[in-house]
């Protein structure tokens, strides 16, 4: 048979079998019965063309989506979205523990780290080594590295300052969370807060692959090639890798090289003075088993503990920061309630004083809320089906529920909803609402960087309110709004802020 034959054949393969699993999706799947855009239940394509063609953020269209078929659509042949703030609670309830669904966690192209675990039990194994690491109580004997890495954000705002050049917040913040977590895991920070503007080849990398995402997590054939080819091969194969592999194979470089810079150098670790992920991974009594994993999973775990920790601080800071500078009277009360622990800013107050402050916590509390977490986080029902918010849901479906649509719902938060609002966390009779902050999701693979989270967001606000006096250089809503590229993407101009350094 000549080439062009075997290549026609192919085709009509091809086309058979995409007919075939049409009418399969459409008229035998067992979710054919779920409401949904039609062309979403007949093919995995619908998702791809809004994510990846369209630059769409699902989660935004889904709002409306959820108005017209109800609390549960089909967004795909095998996946359910939940629309009902309870369904969140069904789902990622703490006796729950459903396998992660590989079509979202298989994007990064790691299978080792506790992100990406898809088993239960495996992220169990290793939570229970790195937890020591990241207690309430270990955070809170290592603050002076965050106040370090405030205090060197500080500083570097202030010479920028001195050019007279407004500050690129989310690069200002991701290098004050890059720089946190690389010194916490890997005792060893690139020193990003350093880089002129803000701008270190890591932080431009990491933000630049986070375009790919969409792509990998909607096409496993073409991650399963990025992934298992090598680079050189990629870049000649792959159309669009010009653009998209670089970046993807430099994060992984440059954190490759952070982690051999230690390995290849175990003196390093003689003057770190906390214990990071080397200590904990490398030593056996750490593990039941007393085995330690090979190579690949220290890697694995440092490259999505700095994804995972990383980004997700920033985002935070960056929200609530683009809030409260919009609003002059609250940024004056915040300054105000600083000045009663931190008089002199030659003397810094501790955590547990912020922790105190109950207009900051505030604060805090609606800065997460309007987190830009947008990706669904899906889970596999186990055999045999599950109900959620009321509906039973057969085994093997992925569900999910994006943190979006709970933070975002008028039912439990008021019509007030899309406001910035900090003083709702004050009112009375509100206690109930902490129920619906769900930023670091729930239940068994809940975040555990959470602790850490919350000493980076105090000592950070904190810093920049009472060290700068803040104004919104130029900044539009338009250039805030974010892409869900399983992390945030902002595709404009960033937000920009002037930071006059504030009279003591
Ligand atoms: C404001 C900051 C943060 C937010 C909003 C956040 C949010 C989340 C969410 C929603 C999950 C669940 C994801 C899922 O179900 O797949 C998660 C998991 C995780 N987070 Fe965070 N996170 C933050 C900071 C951190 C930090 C600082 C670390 C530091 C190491 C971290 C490490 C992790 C890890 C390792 C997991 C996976 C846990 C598991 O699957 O068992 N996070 N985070």
């Amino acid at each position: 048979m000549s080439p062009m034959s075997l290549f026609l054949v192919g085709l009509a393969f091809a086309a058979f079998w995409g007919f075939f699993q049409v009418l399969y999706n459409v008229f035998f799947h067992p979710l054919r019965k779920f409401p949904g855009p039609w062309l979403a239940g007949a093919t995995s394509g619908w998702k791809a063309y809004k994510e990846v063609i369209k630059g769409e953020t699902l989660a935004q269209e889904l709002f409306d989506l959820h108005r017209r078929y109800g609390e549960i659509v089909r967004i795909s042949p095998n996946e359910l979205h939940f629309g009902n703030p309870n369904a969140f609670h069904d789902i990622y309830h703490s006796s729950r523990r459903w396998d992660k669904d590989p079509g979202l966690y298989r994007t990064p192209g790691v299978k080792s780290g506790s992100f990406v675990f898809l088993k239960y039990d495996q992220a169990k194994e290793r939570r229970e080594v790195l937890l020591p690491i990241f207690s309430k109580k270990a955070i809170q004997n290592l603050e002076h590295l965050v106040w370090r890495n405030a205090t060197r954000l500080a500083s570097s705002i202030t010479k920028a300052n001195v050019t007279q050049s407004s500050i690129d917040l989310l690069f200002a913040f991701r290098s004050y969370t890059l720089d946190t977590i690389m010194c916490f895991t890997f005792g060893n920070c690139v020193n990003a807060l350093e880089a002129p503007e803000f701008r270190d080849p890591l932080i431009l990398a990491m933000d630049a692959s986070l375009r790919a995402l969409p792509v990998l997590k909607n096409f496993p054939l073409v991650r399963n090639l990025i992934y298992a080819v090598p680079p050189g091969l990629v870049m000649r194969i792959l159309p669009d890798a010009k653009r998209l592999a670089p970046r993807l194979y430099q994060v992984r470089d440059l954190i490759q090289q952070q982690l051999q810079v230690v390995l290849q150098c175990p003196s390093k670790l003689d003057s770190v003075s906390h214990q990071t992920i080397f200590h904990r991974m490398l030593d056996p009594q750490a593990y039941r088993r007393k085995s330690v994993p090979n190579m690949t999973s220290l890697h694995d775990e440092g490259f999505t503990l700095i994804f995972a920790g990383a980004n997700t601080v920033a985002d935070t800071l960056l929200m609530g920061h683009w809030h409260t500078m919009r609003r002059p009277d609250l940024l004056a009360q915040l300054r105000q309630e600083l000045v009663t622990v931190w008089p002199s800013l030659d003397t810094e107050p501790t955590l547990k004083d912020l922790e105190a402050l109950p207009l900051l916590t505030a604060t805090i509390k609606e800065s997460l809320r309007f987190i830009p977490s947008g990706v669904s986080l899906t889970r596999v029902v186990p055999p045999g089906g599950a109900v959620i918010s009321g509906k039973h849901i057969p085994g093997g479906a992925a569900v999910g529920m994006a943190i979006l649509h709970v933070h975002q719902s008028a039912e439990v938060w008021g019509d007030d909803v899309l406001d910035f609002r900090p003083e709702r966390w004050l009112e009375d009779g509100k206690k109930d609402l902490d129920h619906w902050l769900v930023p670091f999701s729930r239940g068994p693979r809940m975040c555990f960087g959470i602790n850490l989270a919350w000493a980076e967001l105090y000592i950070a606000f904190a810093t920049m309110i009472r060290r700068f006096d803040l104004a919104i250089d130029g900044t539009t809503p338009e250039d805030m709004e974010w892409r869900e590229c399983i992390a945030a993407y902002y595709p404009r101009r960033h937000l920009h802020a002037w930071c006059h350094p504030a009279q003591s």
